[in-house]
């Protein structure tokens, strides 16, 4: 069952140098208890899909257009009002600086016990204090914080990043949304704590049936948690397909190159294969498909004309060479 469906999405950001378009009609459906990798370099649009997702972008942002279909409602169109209650309860992210998720001035205790009132209210359940102290109390076990007791007293300022990350993570357990975006969730954990974490997103998927998209740029880390994985470059989806058959046969040459960046053990270090070159900048993409200035594989035609992203064999592909 389509969980969401995002349809010709495009949303840009207003600055000082002009005005620029980051994400380009991009379209995907998330079925339920799916969880799709999005990847892709710095800057290829990854949080600002998130955030328009969520409806939590930078002031600076505009929408240019699109739906975003959540449970066959579109969202973008709903009352702020209406998208509180979708927050948290049906779609929940987890942002890259996970201070963002947390009120400062109130205690870890005090914003999982409001997680535990929403889904008790969702559920139409009621806890006892005692009864909801122990929910808060075992989220903040499974995401492996030290001292529960003591970490709950605690105000957002006074915990490490690492462990802000595991509150909202902890948080994320105790809501249960349908939706969980998470941006780069464990880049501040280390790696037994990235595992586990990795462990508690699939437990979720499989009690609760919860779709993630789960947002990295590391490509081995989406390969531990995805079923299917979605290569975004210059805000636009390029490849998307289910991440067993992407990571052996990676269609699109941006995809190959992101593949073979992968250290594996047969690998010796100075083999990595890097993708030379940066990616451009939003102000002056180039002309025709947006990695033909970087691609090994280009054509005359890359140069001029842009590439639909077309179905092929259970897979999207953004490339001329399977035109
Ligand atoms: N508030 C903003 N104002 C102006 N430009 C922005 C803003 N937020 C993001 N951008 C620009 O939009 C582009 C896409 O950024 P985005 O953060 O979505 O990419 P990303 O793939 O998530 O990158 P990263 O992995 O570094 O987070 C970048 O060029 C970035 O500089």
């Amino acid at each position: 069952m389509k969980v969401l469906e995002v349809k010709n999405l495009s949303v840009g950001y207003k600055s000082l140098v002009g005005k620029f378009r980051v994400l380009h009609n991009v379209t995907f459906n998330v079925e339920s208890g799916e969880i799709i990798g999005i990847v892709g370099e710095s800057g290829s649009g990854k949080s600002t899909l998130g955030h328009s997702i969520i409806r939590l972008l930078p002031p600076n942002a505009y929408f240019e257009g699109g739906e975003i279909l959540f449970q066959g409602k579109d969202i973008t169109k709903i009352p702020e009002k209406e998208m509180v209650n979708i927050r948290g309860n049906g779609i929940f992210m987890i942002f890259q600086n996970p201070l963002n998720s947390l009120n400062p001035v109130k205690s870890v205790e005090y914003q999982l016990l409001e997680a535990v009132r929403v889904k008790a209210s969702r559920d139409g359940k009621n806890f006892d204090e005692k009864e909801a102290k122990e929910i808060i109390l075992n989220a903040v076990k499974d995401v492996r914080l030290p001292d529960p007791e003591e970490i709950i007293k605690k105000y957002p300022h006074q915990l490490s990043g690492g462990q802000v990350q595991r509150v909202v993570i902890a948080m994320a357990l105790i809501l249960r949304p349908k939706i969980l975006i998470a941006d780069e969730p464990t880049s501040a954990l280390d790696v037994t704590i990235q595992a586990q974490v990795v462990k508690l997103f699939k437990q979720l998927r499989e009690e609760e049936g919860i779709s993630i998209l789960f947002i990295s740029h590391d490509i081995s880390l989406v390969y531990a948690i995805a079923d299917r994985i979605m290569v975004m470059y210059a805000g636009r989806i390029m490849e998307d397909g289910n991440i067993e058959e992407v990571i052996k046969n990676p269609m699109h040459p941006y995809t190959q190159g992101l593949v073979s960046s992968i250290p594996t053990i047969s690998k010796k270090e100075g083999e990595l294969r890097v993708i030379e070159g940066s990616p451009p900048s939003f102000l002056v993409l180039p002309t025709g498909c947006k990695f033909h200035p970087r691609c090994n594989k280009v054509m005359d035609i890359c140069k001029n004309k842009e590439p639909e992203l077309k179905e092929i064999n259970n897979r999207r592909v953004r490339c001329w060479l399977y035109e």
